[in-house]
Parts: structure tokens; C-alpha cells; sequence
């Protein structure tokens, strides 16, 4: 995603660089990351938020609520990290219903766009983490990649969401810097 003027509005984590000059955005970066978040009840941006803190001294980071992204404004300069939790009965949380709505309108070409996904959910419900799956299909049915393993955060369990992201997102970028193989 570019920088929108409706993506000013949202929350944006802006980074230490090593050198003083900013104009070239990637400067000083490993990579850039956008972390998306869907959530209803806030747990899915704490925990976009921690991670942010986390992988900002390092990279180029974003946070950026689905309510607010611009579903034709996707980069393929970027490696997306979306956290959407479940609500209803297996449905989307309220803040990711629009970017939904949305991407199934517009459809945009999201052809070498690389996201990689991790639901929050509870697995005493009957559709556990169907949020992030519904989201990880839309995208990839419009042309997106997803990279690493599809992370879970199960609220009925005792791990905390932090060190399950935490771990998910180390081996997602370890993944993401390697090379793509050709065929
Ligand atoms: C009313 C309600 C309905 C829920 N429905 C589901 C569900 O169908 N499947 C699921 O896996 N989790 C379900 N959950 C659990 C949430 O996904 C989980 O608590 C998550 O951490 C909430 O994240 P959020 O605060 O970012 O929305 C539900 C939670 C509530 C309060």
C-alpha cells in the first residue's frame, strides 16, 4: 500500500533510521512491513501493535487497521502481516467487514502481493479462526501469495497472543528474505 491520505489517519509506526536522510524510503531497512489488523474487541490491534514495537528497530513498519487500508493501493514492495481475529459465528470482526466488502467489489489484482496471516480465535466456538481464513482466501482468490505458516492464537488456551506472534513473524520474515526460487 502507498501512502493514501486515508491511511495518514491511521496509527503509523515510524522508525529510527541509521541515516538522517529519509527520502529514500527503503534506506536503512531490511524490509517493509505493513501490518494489517482486523479486530472487533481491540485484542487483534494489541497484538499489531506489540509487533510493530517489536520488528521496528529493524524495518520499515506500519500498522494499519482493515477498516482503513486501501484495497488498490497494495505493493509488492511490501510484505504484509495481517491479524484478524473471528466473531459472530465464524464471521469477520467488524473492522475487516469493509475491507472485505471492498475487495470483493473492486476486485483488485493483487498478483505479486505477499501477505502472510495469523487468526485470532476461540476454539470452544464451533467455526474457530474462520475470521482469518475468510480473509487469507479473499486474497489469495484475487491473486496474492501467502507466505510462512498460517499463525493461530487460540483465546481458549494459557499462550499469550504476543509470543505467538512474536515467533510467527520471525519465521515469516526468515522465510520472506530468502530467495524465490525459479523455475
Ligand atoms: C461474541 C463473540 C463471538 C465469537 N465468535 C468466534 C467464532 O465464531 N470463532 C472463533 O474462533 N472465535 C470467536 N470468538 C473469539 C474471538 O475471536 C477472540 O476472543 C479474539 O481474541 C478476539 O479478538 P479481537 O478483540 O481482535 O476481535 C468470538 C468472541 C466473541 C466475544
Amino acid at each position: 500500500m502507498g501512502l493514501p491520505g486515508n491511511q495518514l489517519a491511521s496509527r503509523r509506526i515510524v522508525c529510527l533510521t541509521p541515516s538522517s536522510d529519509t527520502s529514500d524510503y527503503n534506506r536503512g531497512f531490511a524490509m517493509i512491513i505493513d501490518i494489517l489488523f482486523g479486530t472487533e474487541s481491540g485484542n487483534a490491534e494489541l497484538v499489531a501493535e506489540d509487533l510493530a514495537e517489536a520488528l521496528g528497530n529493524e524495518h520499515e513498519v506500519r500498522v494499519i487497521d482493515l477498516a482503513d487500508a486501501d484495497v488498490d493501493g497494495f505493493r509488492q514492495d511490501s510484505l504484509y502481516l495481517i491479524i484478524c481475529s473471528t466473531h459472530g459465528e465464524g464471521d469477520l470482526p467488524q473492522s475487516a467487514e469493509p475491507f472485505a466488502a471492498a475487495v470483493r467489489e473492486n476486485s483488485p489484482d493483487l498478483a505479486g502481493v505477499r501477505y502472510a496471516m495469523f487468526g485470532l480465535g476461540d476454539s470452544t466456538y464451533p467455526n474457530y479462526g474462520r475470521g482469518g481464513e475468510l480473509i487469507d482466501e479473499l486474497l489469495q482468490a484475487h491473486g496474492a501469495t501467502r507466505v510462512g505458516t498460517f499463525g493461530r492464537h487460540d483465546a481458549a488456551g494459557r499462550a499469550e497472543p504476543g509470543d505467538l506472534t512474536a515467533s510467527w513473524a520471525s519465521d515469516v520474515l526468515l522465510g520472506a528474505r530468502l530467495p524465490v526460487p525459479t523455475a
